[in-house]
Order: structure tokens, then C-alpha cells, then sequence
């Protein structure tokens, strides 16, 4: 659907426009970012569409000003007077171009300052456009000054501090990892969290010429890792593009299948129960590993509209039933399961290089909320499992409290409940993602 045009148009260019349209939605009216981008580059009623160059262009700035965005509010913070007392919409502009100054190399710095100081003169106060223009020449003037981490240190913060400020997280993320993981640990997940991910894709060996697609990738320079099912590319490649025009790989992310692969799923059984299934991301691997039959649920009807969409546009029409429920109520089915997976609702601090927005959206209240959410979903889900069964728990966050504590709890209080394997990816993987994840094996 074509959206309208507002009446009132902010002097930038097309690219710069959806990006900042995209960032103020997320930032100030909590849309996911990604949404909000689709969003922002929906063609317009009267005809406007943004090219692909645009498109590629505001998803690199809306992205990269996520992952950074604390430490370029404390490079500006320096250059202003009273950077508290400044609209919002002119703080978001100028993280905006200072992004690009510091970190694309491939846009001419004056290009930046030019696009930046014109929209708030004719935008936001054309009293403000001297400000704009001086603070971003000094940033400019910072260059390589601004990756050293002794100009976040200048004021002698706490090491808590530092790294909140220099790795672009919440201090309560930082004061958590630290305490959780140790320091080494807490700076791979950082350093991670502000890097873009590498491509992940995930192959559908039904369709001929989707293992010679996935053999030539192996081979090719750009994949940085694989597994079984899927690679993980530094970016698209001509070979890339095609499997996914051709319906050979979809975007799945590496971490998250080798996790699965980790608890074994090569060899789980059926019927399986996938009982937070969302789109059905993993639903398809596992039918592509094993087959069916599986029952995928999920309390997200949109989700299962995707869901079942993918299912009928790939001719599986017989062996994956989709069922709306919830998983931390008695199941809706009369029988019990030889196998459940449990791809928990979580906080997601494992996937922050992919979804940057959960750093300034997510609490520490979060993280208790769904640990108590997940725990009822382990206890109704171990209901439906039969004896001897496995229930395989997975999360894409990296939380005590819902990952190996969340475990240790559910065993202590299920007397028929022990593990059989657990799974972290490591602190030294190329996939910038982190997943946890659980086989617990019923008595
Ligand atoms: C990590 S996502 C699942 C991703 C999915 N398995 C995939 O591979 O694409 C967690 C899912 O749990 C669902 N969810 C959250 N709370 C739930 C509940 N109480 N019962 C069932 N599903 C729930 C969310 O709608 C979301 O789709």
C-alpha cells in the first residue's frame, strides 16, 4: 500500500529522509526499526520511490547511527554548548551526519555537513544552522581521534561508564555482562553489538540446485562460517542473490541454526510441537531436516499468516500444522509430544548487531518479566511431553536470568527434568549473534 505524502517536507535528500524519518519513529514512538524503515520507504501516493541506492543508503545510516548512537552523542556532547537545550529533531540529524563523517568513508565529508546544515536551516531554526556547521566541522577535524578509547576516558569515568559510552549499550547492560560474564566476555559482546551482522542464509535442500548453491558459497571468500544447513556471508554475492531469487536459501540467521544444530536436531524426533514458532523461521529448518509431522503455534496471529503464507508458497501443504496458541497455558491438544522446541520470547541482547533498537528499548525490568514468562511456558510445555521426550529451549539473548539460571531453576523444581546438552555460541564467533540453548531430556 502506497502511503501519503505528509503536506510538509523537510529539505534533505531522499536517503537522509528515510533514515531520519525512520530513526524518529523508532526512537520516539518505539516502532522497530525495521518496520519503520519499511515504513519510510514505501513509495508515496504521488509516485515517489525511493531508488535502491537510497534504500541501501538509509538502512546503512539508520543502522549504523543505532549501533553508535551513545558514543556520537558524547563526541557532539563535547562540541556543544548546551546540547540538552537543542530540539530533538536537530540532536538526530546531527548524530546523523556526524555517522556519516566518522564512519563512511565513501560520502565526502563536506557532502554531510551540506545536507545537515540545510535541513535545520530551513527545517528546525535557521539560527541554529551556525551551530550545526561548527560542531560538525569539528567532528570532522576528529577523525581516527574519535575510535581511541582514551577520548572517552578524558573525565575519568568508571570502567562501567567507559565501555556504556565507547560500545554505544546501557549502563545496565554493561554492569550486567560484566557481573555475569567477566570482562573479556562482556567486551566480545560489545564490540560485536556495534557491528553490522554478516549475511546469514539457510537452504532449502528440496529444490534442486540448492546444495550446488550451497557448495559453491563454502568456497567462496566472502562466507565467513556455515553449518550443515546455511552459511554466513560478509555480504551478498552474484551466487547469494540467486539462490535467494531462486527460492534455493532464505535470510536466516548462522547463530541461531547452529544453535538448533548444537542440541541435535538432526536427529529429533516427530511429531515435534515448535511451540513459539513466529514466522517460522526455525519451523522450516527443522522440516527441511526431518521432515513432519509438526505442529507450529504461537500466540502472534500475524506472524502465523507469515507463517502459513511461506508454507503454502513452498508446497507443504500436509505435514506442518499451524495452530494460534499460547505456550504458558495448558497446551490445546489432547496427545502428548516425543519432542518440543521452545524458541522462547526473550530480551534479545544476543542479536543486538542485528536489532540495535532493543539497546534503548529494553530494561532490566524486561529481562525479570520474561524470565518469569518463560519459566511458566517450560513448565506448561513440559506438560505436553512425553516420557523419555526432549524439550529443546533456545534463546537469542544473553541473560543469566533466562538462560543458564533459567535452566538450572526448571531442572531443580522437575524432579522427572535433566539435561542432556547445553549450548552457548562462542564468545569468539564471526556471527557478531549470541544464542543459548537447553536439551532437557524427561525422565
Ligand atoms: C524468538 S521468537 C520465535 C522465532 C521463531 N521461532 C523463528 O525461528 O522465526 C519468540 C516467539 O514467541 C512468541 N510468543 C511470545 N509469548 C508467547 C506465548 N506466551 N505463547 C506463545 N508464543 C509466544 C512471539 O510471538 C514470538 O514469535
Amino acid at each position: 500500500m502506497n502511503r501519503k505524502r505528509s503536506k510538509y517536507r523537510p529539505q534533505l535528500p531522499p536517503a537522509r529522509l528515510a533514515a531520519i524519518e525512520a530513526l524518529a519513529s523508532c526512537l520516539d514512538r518505539g516502532v522497530d526499526i525495521q518496520a519503520a524503515l519499511d515504513a519510510a520507504l514505501t513509495p508515496t501516493d504521488d509516485g515517489d520511490v525511493p531508488d535502491q541506492r537510497d534504500a541501501a543508503l538509509a538502512t546503512e545510516l539508520a543502522y549504523g547511527y543505532l549501533r553508535l548512537r551513545l558514543r556520537l552523542d558524547y563526541v557532539l556532547n563535547e562540541h556543544l554548548k548546551a546540547p540538552h537545550k537543542l530540539p530533538r529533531a536537530m540532536r538526530l540529524a546531527l548524530g546523523v551526519a556526524a555517522f556519516e563523517i566518522l564512519y563512511l568513508d565513501r560520502v565526502p565529508e563536506y557532502a554531510s555537513v551540506d545536507w545537515c546544515v540545510h535541513h535545520i536551516k530551513s527545517d528546525i531554526s535557521s539560527r541554529l544552522s551556525g551551530v550545526a556547521n561548527a560542531v560538525l566541522r569539528s567532528v570532522a577535524r576528529l577523525g581516527a581521534e574519535a575510535n581511541r578509547h582514551d577520548y572517552y576516558r578524558q573525565d575519568k569515568p568508571d570502567r562501567d561508564e567507559f565501555l556504556s559510552r565507547y560500545y554505544s549499550c546501557p549502563v545496565w547492560m554493561v554492569k550486567l555482562w560484566r557481573k555475569a560474564y567477566g570482562e573479556r566476555k562482556t567486551v566480545a559482546l560489545l564490540h560485536a553489538s556495534t557491528q553490522a551482522p554478516p549475511l546469514g542464509l539457510r537452504f532449502d535442500f528440496s529444490r534442486p540446485g540448492a546444495r550446488e548453491a550451497h557448495r559453491q558459497l563454502l568456497l567462496d571468500e566472502s562466507c565467513k562460517a556455515s553449518t550443515a544447513t546455511g552459511v554466513a556471508l560478509a555480504a551478498s554475492t552474484p551466487i547469494s542473490m540467486a539462490a535467494e531469487r531462486d527460492g534455493f536459501a532464505v535470510r536466516q540467521s548462522l547463530a541461531g541454526q547452529e544453535a538448533l544444530l548444537a542440541l541435535g536436531a538432526e536427529n529429533w524426533g516427530r511429531p515435534l510441537w515448535d511451540a513459539c514458532c513466529g514466522r517460522g523461521g526455525k519451523t522450516l529448518l527443522l522440516h527441511g531436516l526431518g521432515g513432519g509431522p509438526i505442529t507450529a503455534s504461537d500466540m502472534n496471529a500475524e506472524r502465523l499468516r507469515g507463517l502459513s503464507a511461506l508454507l503454502a508458497q513452498r508446497g507443504i501443504t500436509e505435514d506442518v500444522a499451524v495452530v494460534r496458541a499460547r505456550a504458558d497455558e495448558p497446551a490445546p491438544f489432547q496427545w502428548t509430544f516425543p519432542v518440543i522446541l521452545l524458541d522462547a520470547p526473550c530480551s534479545g541482547l544476543g542479536v543486538l548487531s542485528r536489532r540495535p533498537d532493543a539497546k534503548y528499548r529494553r530494561t532490566r525490568k524486561d529481562v525479570t518479566e520474561l524470565a518469569a514468562l518463560q519459566a511458566r511456558i517450560l513448565d506448561n510445555a513440559w506438560r505436553a511431553l512425553e516420557p523419555g521426550g526432549l524439550l529443546a529451549y533456545v534463546t537469542c539473548t544473553m541473560t543469566p536470568q533466562e538462560n543458564e539460571q533459567q535452566i538450572d531453576a526448571f531442572v531443580q523444581r522437575t524432579s522427572d527434568a535433566s539435561i542432556e546438552t547445553t549450548w552457548r555460541t562462542p564468545e569468539d564467533t564471526p556471527l557478531r549473534e549470541f544464542f543459548y540453548g537447553a536439551a532437557l531430556r524427561k525422565a
